[in-house]
């Protein structure tokens, strides 16, 4: 009986690459398969792992073929992956949009929700990140306190699998310690936390990965950007004068040289207040202005600008974001900020070359 080439995808296509918790052959790993009577060679391009893990593969990969012929002679050349490139972290994600801002509590997680929903609305596969140890928002407001990850073994490596809601996949410290304690976490284990929240989940293949990074710069967005290829930052502040300078700082950091992130473009959140009972009222209580001024700076463009109003802040404790309801009054400001995000990135992926990961001597 001859071996039959897609017997020997199919049997292949039951082995998981050990970084993503992907097929192999969904994830291009296997390369040069060849049928030669009984010889079946091929090479499988491995991202940089232990050699226990590489074995275990091998092994892997003989069984399934052998399962099916057990006559099979197989040979298997490990390659590793290229070292450095989009490859190896989360290479089934097609864009990662960190959000940043330079201050705490200018509406930041809220605008990142907002943002991951909206894509989701358009028909995106997206996944956030709340990268934002010290103070994870994201469980309440994705209404799932107290939800814990799934662990899982994958080749001897406990693997932590995003959890679903709204039909995003999430993942937040707040769903591994109580969120009172994050406080505690220390520099060297923040970048830890946010390595694993990359190497050891299992995130499934999305368009848009959202990361909602912690206010102003530091450790853990300098980890991030060393660790994964973001494709772009939006940056989000209030009016004020000065909001807008806190967003320069953490703007800037996005622009330095050896970083060297893209700014998709900015939201302003809390623009002007509207009162529910008078819907086309406008009071610039915040005054008028950063957001405005923080792109001319950037040369980029204004994303959004997103009213301040009672029941945005009621719809994030509430656990239901204002862009899962067409009624809410943010809802247009949300979905054409979302819609802006897409027309830039689509922009910046046709006028330049994919991010590298950042590499920083410290
Ligand atoms: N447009 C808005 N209208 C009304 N309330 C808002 C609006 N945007 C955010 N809020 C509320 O402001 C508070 C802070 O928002 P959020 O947690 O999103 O900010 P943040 O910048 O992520 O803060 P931090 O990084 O410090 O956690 C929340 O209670 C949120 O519901």
């Amino acid at each position: 009986m001859s071996i039959d080439n897609n017997k020997i995808v199919t049997a292949l296509s039951t082995i998981l690459n050990p970084k993503t918790g992907l097929n192999i052959i969904r994830s291009k790993m296997v390369d040069g398969l060849k049928i030669d009577g009984n010889n079946v060679t091929f090479t499988l391009k491995v991202p940089p792992s232990d050699a226990a893990i590489k074995s275990e593969l091998n092994f892997a990969c003989m069984a399934a073929i052998q399962e099916v012929y057990p006559e099979a002679q197989v040979h298997v050349h490990m390659a590793g992956s290229e070292a450095g490139g989009k490859a190896d972290n989360l290479p089934q994600i097609k864009n990662i949009i960190a959000v940043g801002s330079g201050k705490g509590g200018v509406g930041k997680s809220t605008v990142a929700v907002n943002l991951a929903l909206a894509l989701k609305k358009m028909g995106a596969k997206v996944g956030l990140m709340d990268a934002d140890l010290y103070g994870p928002s994201v469980p309440t407001l994705l209404g799932m306190q107290g939800e814990r990850p799934k662990l899982e073994k994958l080749y001897g490596q406990a693997k932590m699998r995003p959890l679903e809601k709204y039909g995003i996949y999430t993942i937040s410290i707040g769903f591994i310690i109580e969120p009172e304690q994050a406080v505690v976490l220390r520099g060297p284990r923040l970048g830890g936390i946010i390595k694993q929240f990359i190497n050891d989940c299992l995130w499934p293949e999305l368009d848009f990965l959202i990361i909602d990074l912690p206010p102003g710069t530091g450790d853990i967005q300098l980890t991030m950007v060393q660790t994964v290829p973001v494709t772009g930052a939006v940056m989000v502040t209030t009016p004020q004068e000065l909001a807008y300078v806190d967003a320069l700082k953490a703007m800037n950091m996005f622009q330095l040289s050896n970083v060297n992130v893209p700014i998709i473009g900015v939201v302003e959140n809390m623009s002007w207040f509207t009162p529910e009972e008078l819907p086309n009222n406008k009071y610039y209580i915040f005054g008028k202005g950063a957001g405005k001024r923080l792109v001319k700076e950037s040369k980029t463009t204004l994303l959004g600008q997103i009213p301040l109003i009672q029941s945005v802040r009621e719809a994030g404790d509430g656990g239901e974001p204002a862009v899962l309801n067409p009624d809410h009054p943010a809802y247009p400001y949300f979905m054409s900020m979302a819609e802006r995000t897409l027309e830039q990135v689509n922009l910046r992926n046709e006028a330049m070359a994919p991010t590298q990961i950042v590499k920083i001597n410290t």
